[in-house]
């Protein structure tokens, strides 16, 4: 094969992973009856062929040697059906294989091996399912990414709008550039315009190579053609290489790729220009019959559909003939009838400024080690984001809004006016304690909520070196803590004078001040587990357990001498702990008298004896305060840890 050095290039790639040890048994079980099952058989090239399903010395082999090239202004496809090894194949080129395989063979790009430096810069990687966030329209999205993503120092803002610009006009969204992307609950734009989108959040950039993994998924025949066509052009246009897996192209489709890599069993058993291949299959005695589509056939002939040994050697045919003779076809083919639409010799046009463009590439590779934007921008950009989108959000605004209402009527009633009488006592500790538990629960739940999608675009976004993790965390608790503090205020503000506690300024305002103290400590515990646990069921089980744990433990249900030494610690890292200790010293505390009936066995005659009954004085209203602050703030580390390490986007250069 002849290889330039301009793109990215792979030779003899291999990626094996370790199979579970029964598995591995059943296999070794299979070769001892069967000596051919597990045998690898390696050609002269070093791609490897193979009759089974890939499994050797407990090892599952999912590439077994495959080679290619993506030139600068070239696009390329790998193709092959399900489970040949497409998209193993572009983790691995793209870096986004996991750790647990092993992986050989030699990836370089512009005829350099992957630079971790610079190489989340360099390319852009378009994920099968678009995480976008859905409140945001088409080009705002573009525009965050434009400002997160383009050094400040190299472009204006002017620049950058020019490039967005540019960006909506390529991909054709000018239509749909103010539409909103769409939730669930409220539609958006069409599934090709997001697929567009996706790829302009990465073309916006100066990214020398795209990749995407099948990017026609879920489109329609017209929206896939359209979309390959744009991305083709784009690649010329931008001197761009731009490589992709993809499921079942038309025929239109396939002839618009420059090369296409065809894989069966992680194997290669074509690689060239699409039009070549029929050349080849036909060489084989398997040219497209007529009335099938030529990559549906491409595709089936290369799988076992049928189960017959027939079909088996047909299959190790196509490999081994590809693996012997198959880059020698091609180039004699193209030596013979050499493609008209050769990219050869093909200038960037003038849709993007091509001078200044190279001149600002040259500088952004200097600077690609870097951050694109100063921390303190960064954090801007990403807060105005967080705070659009909050703002945007109807329906937490009205859930918020009749949820103090509805609380506001069950509590507030429920406890309406509580008097002095001993009744009225149990009651009074019922409502010191149920108001922060309540406060815990549904402050937690509704904070962690939107993290598992949020988390996901943030390491979408990391994975492409936009930004530091300190800025996305801080950004997010920017807007989160004033936020919901103005929306729980006044909850407490209205339930303390409903229920009655204990008049005066003093007091009232210690009442907010702990209050408000246990609402941040719950948004710590939602940062906490939104930032630790990947999926929404998870972080569902996880919430309540924590926050029934927490209510055991830190309140007068299991009073502190009755709970087991081994449980103890639970009592002390409960916010709940403190913020009731504390409520209940700020109305109990003082002189504060109780009625005693005549003849009552047991009475509270005073607040002094509530606190010493419930055991509520070990510390004082300010340490308590502290507690919470500090308990609060080691949530928020945790939620920092978790969403820097296991929301880390993870690349594997050998
Ligand atoms: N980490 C892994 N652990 C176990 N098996 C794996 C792993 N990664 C890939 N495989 C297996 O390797 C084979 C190739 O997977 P891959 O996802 O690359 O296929 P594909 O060609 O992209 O298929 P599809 O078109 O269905 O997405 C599959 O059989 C898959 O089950």
């Amino acid at each position: 094969m002849s290889l330039s050095a301009s793109g990215l290039r792979w030779e003899n790639l291999r990626y094996s992973i370790p199979l579970p040890k029964k598995a591995a048994a059943e296999a070794r079980a299979r070769a001892a009856v069967d000596p051919t099952d597990s045998t690898l058989e390696k050609s002269e090239t070093g791609n490897v062929q193979t009759s089974d399903s890939g499994i050797d010395a407990g090892m599952r082999h999912i590439l077994r040697g495959i080679s290619g090239e993506v030139r600068r202004g070239e696009m390329v496809a790998i193709l092959g059906a399900s489970g040949a090894g497409k998209t193993t194949a572009l983790n691995a080129l793209s870096t986004r294989i996991g750790k647990t395989g092993e992986l050989g063979g030699t990836i370089t790009f512009d005829g350099k091996p992957r630079n971790p430096a610079s190489w989340k810069r360099t390319v852009g990687y378009v994920e099968q399912d678009d995480q976008l966030f859905g409140l945001l329209s088409v080009r705002e999205t573009i525009e965050y990414a434009a400002s997160l993503r383009l050094p400040a120092k190299l472009f204006s803002e002017a620049d950058k709008q020019a490039r967005v610009d540019t960006t909506i006009k390529s991909l054709r969204l000018e239509k749909a550039q103010h539409t909103r992307i769409g939730t669930p609950g409220a539609r958006g734009v069409s599934g090709g315009e997001r697929k567009r989108t996706s790829i302009a959040v990465e073309l916006v950039s100066d990214v020398s190579l795209l990749m995407l993994d099948e990017p026609t998924s879920g489109l329609d025949a017209f929206a896939a053609a359209n979309a390959i066509e744009l991305l083709k052009n784009i690649s010329r246009e931008r001197q761009i290489a731009v490589l992709m897996t993809i499921h079942q192209p038309s025929f239109a489709v396939l002839s618009l790729f420059d090369k296409i890599s065809l894989l069966a069993r992680g194997a290669v058993y074509y690689n060239g220009p699409p039009h070549i291949a029929e050349a080849w299959f036909e060489s084989l005695g398997y040219g497209t019959p007529k009335g099938v589509s030529p990559p549906d056939h491409y595709i089936t002939m290369a799988e076992a559909f049928e189960k017959t040994p027939e079909a088996e050697a047909r299959v190790l045919g196509l490999l081994s003939a590809w693996a012997e003779r198959g880059e020698a076809f091609v180039a004699s083919y193209e030596k013979d009838y050499p493609a008209s639409s050769s990219i050869d010799g093909h200038s960037p046009s003038n849709t993007i400024d091509a001078k200044r463009d190279v001149e600002q590439h040259a500088g952004a590779e200097r600077d690609q080690a870097s951050w694109p934007t100063p921390w303190h921008k960064e954090l801007a950009i990403l807060t105005h984001r967080v705070w659009l989108q909050l703002i945007r959000d109807k329906s937490v605004l009205f859930a918020g809004i009749g949820q103090t209402v509805a609380l506001c009527i069950f509590i507030g009633f429920a406890y309406f006016r509580l008097g002095n009488s001993q009744s009225d006592v149990l009651a009074r500790v019922g409502a010191l304690f149920i108001v922060p538990v309540n406060a815990a629960f549904a402050v937690t739940f509704a904070t962690y909520a939107p993290f598992p999608l949020e988390r996901s675009i943030i390491i979408r976004e990391r994975s492409g070196g936009q930004y530091r993790t300190t800025s996305a965390y801080l950004a997010k608790m920017l807007v989160t803590l004033p936020s919901t503090v103005v929306s729980t205020i006044v909850y407490y503000i209205v339930i303390y004078w409903m229920i009655g506690f204990r008049a005066g300024a003093g007091p009232f305002f210690i009442w907010i001040g702990i209050t408000q103290l246990q609402v941040l400590s719950a948004i710590g515990q939602g940062f906490a587990i939104g930032c630790a646990v990947p999926s929404i069921t998870l972080a569902g089980v996880l919430a309540p357990l924590v926050n029934v744990v927490a209510m055991l433990f830190g309140s007068s249900l299991l009073p502190l001498s009755s709970i087991p030494p081994w449980f103890i610690w639970l009592h002390w890292i409960s916010p709940l702990s403190y913020s009731f200790a504390a409520l209940a010293q700020n109305e109990f505390g003082g002189d504060r008298t109780f009625e005693c009936s005549a003849g009552a066995a047991q009475c509270y005659r005073t607040g002094a004896d509530v606190l010493a009954q419930y055991d509520l004085q070990r510390f004082g209203i300010g340490a308590c305060a502290g507690f919470l602050v500090l308990l609060s703030s080691a949530y928020f580390i945790l939620g920092y840890i978790g969403l820097r390490f296991g929301g880390h986007p993870r690349f594997r250069y050998a």
